[in-house]
């Protein structure tokens, strides 16, 4: 979308073999709260983060925000002991961050230590379809297509954007990045109007506009996509020890997807050459636990990557007719 949006020169066609609501970004909790990527640098992430921020920020205050399942939610994060970095690079794009009062932390007994703040919640699935409902009125066509080789494409496309999270494992060999399986339920509770997020980063609940997610666990290297139902009962039971009105809960959904984990989102460009023909490749993939919470300042990247290669390919053909 961020593509179509900023290099109108260009007819882009989306190929994938799964779509909504049929992806890992389907499974996401939705929540803006960053994960860390060791391999990039700070300043870069909160940016890619405050540009998501202030994207989804905006719907939220727009009349679209109930379609896009956008909304701004209040809570906690709780630690049982006091964190090393009790102000996180994130602190000041979120709203209203600090630290939590003795009054709030009696909630939880089992917790020392706690910040206060408001985010934005996103509920995927409506997302997705009000992503791909824009995609289709700037004129963008999707079609069903497992891609076995990028190379496959260069007969059709001048530029190829690769965003396919843990499916870059085989399409391009990726073995730096590797599938951490997170499981999670989706719950009828609408009484429960916080979030809570236990800071170890494991169990946390996230009110969405229809349902709560409940959440999770992390388990490296794992690719099995079948929900394991002693790991839904384990889950269901830390949520209840953090909330205990949980218990009357109703109607719980299992989802489980493959976060593309890897030391730092591959947000570049790779020329692919082959018997003197070159493909344009922009990466953008490995986005791990924190993808929705940077997903569009990372598009935004790569929307620019794209104009380079643009312009690139452009002053190439003026060399050639010269
Ligand atoms: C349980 C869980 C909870 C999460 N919660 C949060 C959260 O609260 N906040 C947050 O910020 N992040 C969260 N995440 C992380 C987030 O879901 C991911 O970082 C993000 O969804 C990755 O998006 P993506 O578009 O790269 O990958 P995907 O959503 O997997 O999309 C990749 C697409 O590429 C397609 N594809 C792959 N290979 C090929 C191929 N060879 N040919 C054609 N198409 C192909 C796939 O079909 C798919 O449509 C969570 C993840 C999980 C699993
Ligand atoms: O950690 C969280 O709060 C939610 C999340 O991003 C995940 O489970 O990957």
């Amino acid at each position: 979308l961020c593509i179509a949006e900023t290099c109108p020169s260009c007819s882009v066609m989306v190929l994938s073999d799964q779509f909504s609501p049929n992806t890992t970004s389907d499974v996401a909790a939705g929540i803006l709260i960053p994960h860390t990527y060791s391999g990039t640098p700070i300043h870069v992430q909160k940016q890619w983060f405050k540009e998501t921020f202030t994207y989804l920020f905006a719907i939220s205050n727009s009349a679209e925000a109930s379609e896009a399942g956008i909304h701004l939610v209040s809570g906690w994060q709780v630690f049982k002991n006091t964190p090393k970095e009790e102000l996180p690079f994130w602190s000041d794009v979120v709203l209203g961050f600090r630290p939590m009062s003795e009054a709030e932390l009696q909630k939880f007994p089992q917790h020392l230590f706690g910040q206060a703040f408001t985010t934005l919640k996103c509920d995927c699935p409506p997302y997705l379809l009000w992503l791909e409902k824009r995609l289709k009125a700037t004129g963008v066509q999707m079609y069903t297509r497992k891609v076995a080789d990028l190379w496959e494409l260069h007969s059709e496309y001048n530029i190829v954007v690769n965003c396919a999270g843990i499916g870059a494992h085989q399409l391009v060999g990726d073995e730096k990045v590797f599938p951490v399986r997170g499981q999670v339920l989706k719950v009828h509770a609408p009484w429960v109007k916080n979030f809570i997020r236990d800071g170890d980063g494991l169990t946390y609940i996230y009110p969405g506009i229809h349902r709560v997610t409940l959440g999770g666990t992390r388990e490296k290297e794992s690719w099995s996509l079948s929900p394991d139902p002693g790991t839904t009962k384990d889950i269901f039971d830390r949520c209840c020890s953090l909330e205990p009105s949980l218990r009357g809960a109703q109607g719980i959904e299992v989802k489980v997807g493959l976060r593309p984990s890897r030391w730092c989102v591959r947000l570049q460009t790779e020329v692919l050459s082959q018997g003197g023909v070159k493909l344009p490749v922009v990466h953008n993939y490995g986005h791990g636990a924190g993808g929705f919470s940077v997903h569009r300042g990372t598009a935004k990247e790569a929307a620019r990557l794209v104009r380079e290669c643009i312009a690139a390919l452009q002053g190439s053909t003026l060399r050639a007719k010269l």
